[in-house]
């Protein structure tokens, strides 16, 4: 579903993402971690087709992100780490823009924005201002919205940050859902804990580059130690030997 092929990305002369190449499946919930500055939201942008690679390739569901965007476009949901909605809209109108946006038509967005507001429990307050929902309830109504068109690969950046406890728990077995269902499920996330429990498979970016990427048995196997994702993580990214200097062209 994707395919990130020698990928590099640059600001100017900061390199942001170095020769990344990285193949995600249909069903798979992966985890992409890294420390501040890694180079996650750069990759994240990529691959939703609001940045392009300065050199490399993004394709998604086979659709090259930069010559067959809108195509790419249409199978991909992004729930950023803040969640932006029109505050003047109510959340049921919020659901049936975002199925407006993508074109479904009339009937079958109806069933699908009563889906998710179950599924989200946003019965209560779907009917009010958004601007009166608290940081929770605006996740739960972006991740809604983000299932509405029934994306094939869903990336959600820190997605139970600011949730309760009951929220995150049935966040982590939708998604685990969503992954046996089919649906490619891409995380960016500094909550070790969550990728461990959650992730068929880890990827470490630190400054650009990726340092590790596998099972957790495989990361074990690559770090040479036991212990726990916490443990690799610091290992794998302590052991980051300073980058030479790319050439730019
Ligand atoms: N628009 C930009 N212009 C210049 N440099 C940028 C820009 N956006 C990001 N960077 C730099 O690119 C590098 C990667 O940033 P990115 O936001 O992708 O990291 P991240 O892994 O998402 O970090 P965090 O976990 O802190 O959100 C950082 O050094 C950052 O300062």
């Amino acid at each position: 579903m994707i395919q990130i092929d020698t990928v590099t990305k640059l600001y100017g002369p900061k390199v942001a993402v170095r020769d990344l190449t990285l193949h995600v499946p249909a069903g798979e919930l992966f985890a992409f971690l890294g420390p501040n500055g890694a180079g996650k939201t750069t990759t994240i942008k990529m691959l939703c087709g609001l940045l392009f690679p300065t050199t490399g390739s993004v394709r998604i569901g086979g659709f090259d992100v930069r010559a067959q965007g809108d195509q790419a476009r249409a199978l991909v949901s992004y729930v950023p780490d803040q969640p932006f909605l029109y505050e003047k809209l109510t959340g049921r109108e919020f659901l049936q823009f975002t199925a407006d946006l993508y074109g479904m038509p009339p009937g079958r967005s109806a069933d699908k924005i009563e889906e998710v507001i179950e599924l989200f429990h946003l019965n209560e307050f779907v009917d009010d201002l958004t601007e009166r929902y608290s940081h929770g309830m605006r996740q739960r109504t972006v991740f809604a919205a983000a299932l509405v068109h029934e994306p094939k690969l869903l990336i959600a950046d820190e997605p139970t940050v600011g949730l309760d406890p009951k929220s995150i728990r049935e966040l982590k077995t939708l998604l685990r859902r969503l992954a046996a269902e089919g649906m490619t499920v891409f995380l960016s996330t500094h909550t070790l804990d969550i990728a461990q429990e959650l992730a068929d498979r880890i990827g470490i970016l630190d400054r650009g580059t990726l340092l590790g990427c596998g099972t957790l048995t495989d990361l074990r196997k690559q770090a040479a130690m036991d212990g726990s994702l916490e443990d690799l993580f610091m290992k794998i990214t302590e052991e980051d030997a300073p980058q030479p200097a790319l050439p730019l062209a």
